[in-house]
């Protein structure tokens, strides 16, 4: 089982947050704008200086080069970046055949040019690129952010079915109450400098 584990993690005004994320368990992070979600999971990410400790199924952060931390703990932030003109670049091609009905899109998709797209179908390819990596852990930064709600619930089911099956520890950051209730194995609210654990899931 690959658990996240954080420790006394402090990052901008944060300070002493420590949780454990179980492998395939969705822990969702709520806050006001600007209370620092963001920042904490680009901390676990190792793309911003922290304090305290962050480990993976007992690999510490610090203890790995930040590329192959990265490698495990794959980050899908609130805008993706795209480096080739179009969106088959971004995917290997023994998986081109794969593509996952739940993301809503015709086969073709892969020749679409990336300067046409949507903030949603960018955050619903992000998506798929960041589960072929094969992550130990997720960090989603409000991933359905840019959907409308048939859509938003095909990913969530689609999502969940992918973590529990490949049992991925995931940090899951959402504003939406709904959402909270239906993704969240356990919910924390940023109240400050702190991380609290919300009553329920709400
Ligand atoms: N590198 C940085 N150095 C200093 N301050 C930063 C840095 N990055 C972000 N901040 C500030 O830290 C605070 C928290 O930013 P963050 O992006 O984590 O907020 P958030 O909770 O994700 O907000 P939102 O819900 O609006 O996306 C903000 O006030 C932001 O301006």
């Amino acid at each position: 089982m690959t658990d996240l584990v954080l420790k006394n993690l402090c990052v901008g005004t944060l300070s002493n947050v420590s949780l454990t994320v179980p492998g395939g368990q969705v822990v969702c992070l709520s806050g006001p704008s600007g209370s620092g979600k963001s920042r904490l999971l680009r901390a676990v990410a190792d793309l911003e200086p922290h304090g305290g400790t962050v480990s993976v199924a007992d690999t510490c952060q610090e203890d790995l080069p930040a590329h192959q931390w990265r490698s495990r703990v794959v980050m899908v932030p609130a805008d993706s970046q795209w480096w080739f003109d179009e969106v088959g670049g971004h995917f290997p091609d023994h998986v081109k055949a794969d593509l996952p009905s739940a993301l809503g899109f015709p086969p073709e998709v892969l020749e679409w040019s990336v300067s046409r797209l949507s903030s949603g179908e960018r955050q619903r390819l992000a998506l798929w690129r960041a589960l072929l990596l094969e992550p130990e852990v997720l960090l989603l930064d409000e991933p359905t952010a840019n959907l409308d709600n048939d859509s938003t619930e095909a990913i969530e089911t689609w999502l969940l079915e992918e973590i529990r099956r490949r049992q991925i520890a995931v940090l899951w950051v959402a504003h939406d109450v709904g959402q909270i209730h239906r993704v969240a194995d356990a919910h924390y609210r940023i109240l400050g400098t702190s991380l609290e654990r919300a009553d329920g899931s709400d």
